[in-house]
């Protein structure tokens, strides 16, 4: 009789225990040509075995989180029909309209869901409607939120909304996974996003809801129409200023070391004008009110520019999210070059948040530096394909003088025999922070001052070692512990706003408080999961 294995241990090979399974892992990843199929791999790992996906996610955060999220998560969306494997999420559609409660409901057989992030895959990243191939959007955030601020993965919720796409060419691509028509008018929207946010509520009545990605109209027109609902933040607008009001707080702090300028009379620039550019004027001018200045003095300090140029009031059609910070001083001819804007303006920062690959070349970051001994110069889009300007061209053309945050990761470089580390302004650093607080403190809403407390703790978190290094942003390796004191200053600012549920938490010292947030985070646990499933 031929041997034949009676157990499944026998199907392992013999040396197998011998090996350290995580090397293997990593050495099958970095074998791997394309952050793609990088991705694709980590993606499947995460299904076989999440524990261990989770445990080398949280032990290589400099190398995994910009495959699974920005730059690579961009490519992942813009090619997710084709890379496909199997169901990481929930697909809501047009068509379920009338009856969405009951697709919620068959999810929520088994889920016990806390936090949601829900895109539209109108606006993703820079690149656009891709309609239903959002969801790695979705997907990405909630591992940060599980590596960054140890929710339990669990009770993550990742949701796309397809709700058709205005993109056509993907209703003529044969392996498109969603629906084939075009995006509904306002009000056919309207309904569905009112239906859809009761149902949610209902259904997961603990749930918080992170809109991501929307276009500019909607982000703005859904969180003013449902943030004294629900429990709803949008990351683009509100997770964006306020992670980008922290990086701007300590760069005003280095700038003012070399040049003396007080951080209320910073002058700041804005190329692009959208929910990202606008949610963060509206985070600094709402900063600088708290430091003493009126809202006009505060407006004062800010300029927008879009498409056309500088925005001007009395300019024809301006959309309604651009009004408000719409210059009402100035009147000569329109400024349509940025630097003839940054010659009148005369700007200490220039923050891009426009989607043009290399806006900011070199006469426009040479006249930064022919104006401020050290330019704060923030290229933000995402992903690195569309970033306004590299971070070694902005070293090299500004001599290193340059204090420099973008939007997706650069590598830490040497120049004239000097090291210097570029910090990354992306809201990562502060939605798993928010998220957290506010699932703890049982938050009714999100409110104006969580979200500029999460930032100012943010910004305090440097330690002093990261300030020696001229960092804005603390080093990514932290993030778990930045999300506890991030989650800490979120608590404490519901209470003052009297809306968090869980009272218990208000007889709690600080440092008892913050004990308890990082007892609660979530640990990959170790015992045995190095093992294949059999
Ligand atoms: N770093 C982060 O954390 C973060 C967060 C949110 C968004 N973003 C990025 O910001 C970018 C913009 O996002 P959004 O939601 O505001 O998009 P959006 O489409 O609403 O805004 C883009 C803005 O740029 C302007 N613009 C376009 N072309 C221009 C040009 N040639 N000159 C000047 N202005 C121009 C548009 O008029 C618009 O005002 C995206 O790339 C997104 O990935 C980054
Ligand atoms: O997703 C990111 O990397 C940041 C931000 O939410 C964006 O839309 O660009
Ligand atoms: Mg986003």
């Amino acid at each position: 009789m031929p041997f034949a294995p009676s157990s499944s241990i026998a199907r392992l090979p013999p040396y197998l225990f011998n090996t350290d399974h995580r090397h293997r892992v990593l050495t099958q990843l970095r074998s791997k040509a394309t952050g793609l199929e990088k991705y694709i791999y980590l993606n499947g790992l995460k299904e076989r075995e999440p524990n261990l996906f989770y445990e080398i996610l949280l032990a290589n955060m400099l190398e995994i989180v910009p495959i699974l999220y920005t730059p690579t998560v961009g490519d992942a969306c813009s090619n997710y029909s084709h890379i496909w494997r199997r169901p990481e999420g929930l697909y809501v559609t047009i068509e379920h309209k009338g009856h969405i409660r009951e697709v919620l409901r068959q999810w929520h057989a088994g889920h016990s869901a806390r936090i949601a992030v829900v895109t539209d895959g109108s606006r993703i990243l820079g690149l656009g409607d891709l309609g239903a191939n959002g969801l790695p959007i979705s997907v990405g955030k909630l591992d940060l939120y599980v590596a960054g601020a140890g929710i339990k993965p669990a009770t993550t919720l990742p949701i796309c909304l397809d709700l058709g796409t205005n993109t056509t060419k993907f209703h003529d691509d044969p392996l498109y996974l969603g629906l084939r028509r075009r995006r509904p008018d306002t009000p056919e929207m309207d309904e569905f996003m009112h239906e859809f946010m009761e149902a949610m509520t209902e259904i997961f009545p603990q749930l918080l809801v992170q809109f991501e990605d929307f276009s500019t109209d909607n982000a703005f027109r859904y969180l003013d129409l449902f943030r004294n609902q629900y429990r709803v933040f949008n990351d683009d607008i509100q997770g964006t200023g306020s992670v980008v009001l922290s990086g701007f707080f300590n760069a005003a702090r280095l700038s003012a070391a070399a040049a003396g300028t007080p951080l209320t009379d910073q002058r700041i620039l804005f190329f692009g004008a959208g929910s990202a550019g606008i949610g963060v004027a509206k985070q600094l001018l709402s900063f600088f009110t708290l430091q003493g200045l009126s809202v006009e003095e505060a407006k004062s300090r800010i300029w927008t520019v879009d498409s056309k140029g500088l925005i001007t009031a009395d300019r024809k059609g301006l959309q309604e999210h651009k009004k408000f910070f719409a210059r009402t001083d100035y009147d000569g001819p329109a400024l349509t070059k940025l630097e003839d804007v940054i010659n009148y303006v005369k700007p200490t920062a220039l923050l891009g948040l426009s989607t043009v690959r290399n806006a900011f070349d070199e006469q426009v970051v040479r006249l930064m530096s022919s104006l401020n001994a050290r330019p704060i110069i923030f290229p933000l889009s995402n992903p690195v394909s569309l970033c306004e300007v590299d971070y070694e061209d902005a070293i090299k053309w500004t001599n290193g003088s340059v204090i420099f945050a973008s939007g997706s990761p650069y590598k830490t470089l040497e120049y004239n025999g000097k090291r210097y580390e570029p910090g990354q302004g992306n809201n990562m650093y502060i939605f798993p922070g928010i998220g957290l607080g506010a699932i703890l403190a049982k938050a009714r809403h999100i409110t104006d001052s969580m979200v500029e407390q999460a930032s100012i703790a943010l910004a305090s978190s440097l330690t002093d070692e990261e300030k020696k290094a001229d960092l804005v942003y603390p080093r990514l390796v932290r993030i778990r512990d930045l999300s506890c004191q991030i989650a800490l200053a979120v608590i404490r600012a519901a209470q003052k706003d009297n809306v968090d549920e869980n009272l218990l938490f208000r007889n709690l010292s600080d440092e008892a408080l913050l004990e308890y947030i990082r007892a609660k985070q979530w640990q990959p646990t170790t015992l045995n999961h190095h093992l294949p499933r059999l």
